[in-house]
């Protein structure tokens, strides 16, 4: 067991995201679901829990219990994957796991970098952008769970951690990264936790990576990760194809949660190519209603999909936990039916739908989508599982997904 970067993630789509950057880098990934099962020989460990949303105590506990794993494993390093869009609620939980990690590692100082370029998410003067908006002017001031409505992250974290929170800007950031260490022992010196670091580009979070090299735990989303596997340098060649798995026969199912924008637009698509049924938590025996449903109609052969999603005037507030609850049923009555490929759409959703079908480990295979990675269960019998964040993925994305042989 050589692996010597341990990463722990705060929901599922946000952990194979961080697996596909890992493996991008160069690095044998495996995904762990929960702190359980075995490992192969590796390079780095993805521990993807699902605490981004419970209260601030629960997701302290099972950050620290999946670091204690880590560190069981020799790994060398932490790093703490949260959203690109930083999701978090008034409470939390990015300042309190990032306290509670850094504490756990002895650390004084940590980079809070959520920057993803790929994806447009860019971080300037502390503001974050998702293309050309700041993130309170984009679709995420309207997430179900949480609603991003300040694109200042030094007030964003500074409200969630009694620690200090600075700023280190992109013209330090374009000195490069002796500047930037410079920059972040200035701020530990004056007893600062939390150094934001602006990153508009690939090279600025290369710069951050080189920077922080020395810090025990840092975090951010996907993009940093990426900068930070790189260093140790290419230790796998990934050129040799594209890493899809051989995917299991059987009928395939696609399962959406999510709510966000690129989601919407896929679910409308896929409503266009395959039988699709729409939960109504209004409409008494949801799940029962539902897995009637898919019964019969994944008796034709699939795919077919199962979805919540909808835009924020036609959502049932409060009905969020009752809805991941409906999609995890059917996930397991599919898996039961025969469904060996099981596409789902959100972060959420995907916690709930893999903790159904008791899945404990993966390995990383090659991405359908950029930072959507096909998964191979370890268990019996092994299912392809796509897990996509709400926000990736082009339009055709999850029937591609579903229909592809
Ligand atoms: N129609 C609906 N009304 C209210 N809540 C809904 C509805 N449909 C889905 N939800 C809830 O919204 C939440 C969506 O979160 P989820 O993490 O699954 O998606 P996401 O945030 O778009 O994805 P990601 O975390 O990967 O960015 C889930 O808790 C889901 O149950
Ligand atoms: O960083 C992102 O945007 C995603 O990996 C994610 O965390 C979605 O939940």
């Amino acid at each position: 067991m050589s692996a010597w970067l341990g990463c722990v993630a705060d929901d599922y789509t946000g952990g194979t995201d961080v697996a596909a950057a890992l493996r991008r880098s160069g690095l044998r990934t495996v995904l762990l679901f929960g702190t359980g099962a075995d490992i192969p020989d590796c390079d780095a460990v993805v521990v993807a829990l699902k605490t981004r949303s419970i209260p601030a105590p629960e997701a302290v506990a099972a950050s620290l219990a999946a670091r204690e794993r880590l560190a069981e494993l020799g790994v060398r390093r932490i790093y703490f994957k949260y959203c690109s869009t930083f999701d978090s609620t008034g409470e939390g939980n990015i300042g309190p796991v990032a306290d509670a990690l850094t504490d756990a590692a002895g650390g004084r100082l940590t980079v809070v970098c959520p920057a993803s370029p790929e994806h447009g998410r860019t971080v300037y003067q502390g503001h974050l952008f998702v293309g050309d908006r700041l993130l309170s002017e984009s679709p995420m001031r309207h997430h179900p769970l949480t609603p991003m409505t300040d694109s200042d992250l030094v007030r964003v974290l500074g409200a969630q951690t009694p620690h200090g929170v600075a700023l280190v800007a992109h013209q330090t950031i374009q000195r490069g990264p002796d500047a930037v260490r410079a920059a972040l022992e200035a701020l530990e010196a004056r007893g600062v936790r939390y150094a934001v670091t602006d990153a508009v580009g690939d090279s600025d979070l290369d710069t951050v990576a080189r920077a922080a090299a020395h810090l025990p735990v840092i975090t951010g989303a996907a993009g940093l990760a990426r900068a930070a596997g790189a260093l140790e340098g290419s230790r796998w060649d990934t050129s040799g194809g594209d890493g899809l798995p051989v995917l299991p026969p059987g009928p395939g199912v696609v399962l959406a949660g999510s709510c966000s924008a690129a989601t919407l637009e896929q679910v409308a698509l896929a409503r266009e190519r395959m039988p699709a049924h729409r939960l109504d938590p209004g409409g008494g025996d949801l799940i029962g209603t539902a897995t009637s449903w898919l019964e019969e109609h994944l008796a034709g052969g699939g795919p077919v999909m199962v979805y919540s999603s909808a835009p924020p005037e036609e959502r049932a507030p409060g009905s969020a936990a009752l809805l991941e609850r409906a999609l995890a049923a059917v996930a397991a009555r599919a898996a039961q039916l025969g469904a060996r490929r099981i596409v789902v759409a959100g972060g959420e959703t995907s916690g709930a739908v893999v903790n159904a079908l008791g899945v404990t480990g993966a390995v990383v295979g090659g991405e359908a989508d950029r930072g959507v990675p096909w998964l191979l269960t370890t268990g019996r019998p092994p299912l392809a599982l796509l897990l996509k964040s709400g926000n990736f993925g082009r339009p055709d994305l999850l029937v591609q997904a579903v229909e592809a042989p």
